[in-house]
């Protein structure tokens, strides 16, 4: 049986924890430590001595109690939030503010109730300068993806959210981008949901070559996507562990291996 690209990806630096090589570096965060203001006036440290490198087309997650800056990292990298030392850059260009060109997009969850779930995607491309016509044809291609073609007339509200979560993605995916931040994604849906859509996530990573940045709560959530699952600690949030996964793709929770994983990364995270 041929592999498949996604069962051949492996992690471009597994083994080496913290930087990954230089070479292989597509965002490279150095140093980047991250304090907030407070309207008292006080400092709170939320981010520090960061460093970590992501290849090219590669899927890592970050994991960690609740606090420990994951949002923050990711908001970093997407440049909403600036960083107060250190720096992050994106194929060697400083990241200085959100938006600088299609690289990244943050997907969000909220989709716009007054629009159908085709106008919802189209707006992905209301900066892309293309025809009304064209916008709403390449949308519907990209419904088509996350296999929601028949539900392009739908109004969020019509929609279950797993529909919705999808319609997000395929927003997302609209201007292309290299870097597609995730923030819990699949965090509010159930069970059967979350796994369909981490396998949809999968399939789409493996067919747009991607470089998925995603966080999550679940070890199991992050051991079934990622190349490598980044695990942060908090009161500063720092890295305390990298793990690269080696497992091939599909992945099956009753794996030895899964569950050998699952534990070394439960054990940290409650110590
Ligand atoms: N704008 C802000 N001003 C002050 N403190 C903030 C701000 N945003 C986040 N924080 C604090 O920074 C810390 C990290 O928050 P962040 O949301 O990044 O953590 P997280 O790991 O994503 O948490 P969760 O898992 O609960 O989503 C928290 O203590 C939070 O209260």
């Amino acid at each position: 049986m041929s592999q498949s690209p996604v069962m051949e990806r492996r992690s471009p630096d597994a083994g080496v924890e913290g930087h990954g090589p230089a070479e292989t570096a597509f965002i490279r965060i150095d140093g980047a430590r991250k304090v907030f203001t407070q309207r008292s006036g006080g400092a709170v440290p939320v981010l520090d001595n960061v460093d970590l490198a992501i290849a090219e087309n590669e899927f890592v997650s970050f994991i960690g109690r609740s606090g420990c800056g994951k949002t923050t990292l990711l908001n970093m990298i997407a440049g909403l939030e600036d960083v107060s030392a250190g720096r992050i850059a994106i194929a060697g260009k400083v990241v200085t503010g959100p938006g600088q060109g299609q690289g990244v997009v943050f997907q969000q969850h909220a989709l716009f109730p007054w629009l159908t779930a085709v106008d919802n995607v189209a707006f992905g491309f209301h900066k892309s300068g293309l025809a009304k016509a064209e916008r709403r044809r390449r949308a519907l291609d990209l419904l088509a993806l996350v296999g929601l073609e028949a539900a392009a007339g739908r109004y969020p509200r019509e929609m279950s959210g797993g529909m919705q979560q999808r319609v997000s993605i395929a927003r997302a995916l609209a201007l292309d981008p290299q870097i597609l931040l995730m923030d819990e994604p699949f965090g509010a849906l159930d069970e059967l949901t979350r796994i369909e859509l981490q396998q949809e996530l999968l399939r789409i990573w493996e067919a747009r070559r991607k470089t998925i940045v995603f966080v999550t709560h679940s070890i199991s959530e992050a051991l079934m996507l990622s190349d490598r699952i980044v695990l942060l600690a908090p009161n500063p949030g720092r890295i305390k562990r990298i793990f690269p996964v080696d497992l091939p793709r599909p992945r099956l929770r009753t794996d030895p291996g899964f569950n050998a994983l699952y534990q070394a990364i439960w054990n940290e995270l409650s110590t």
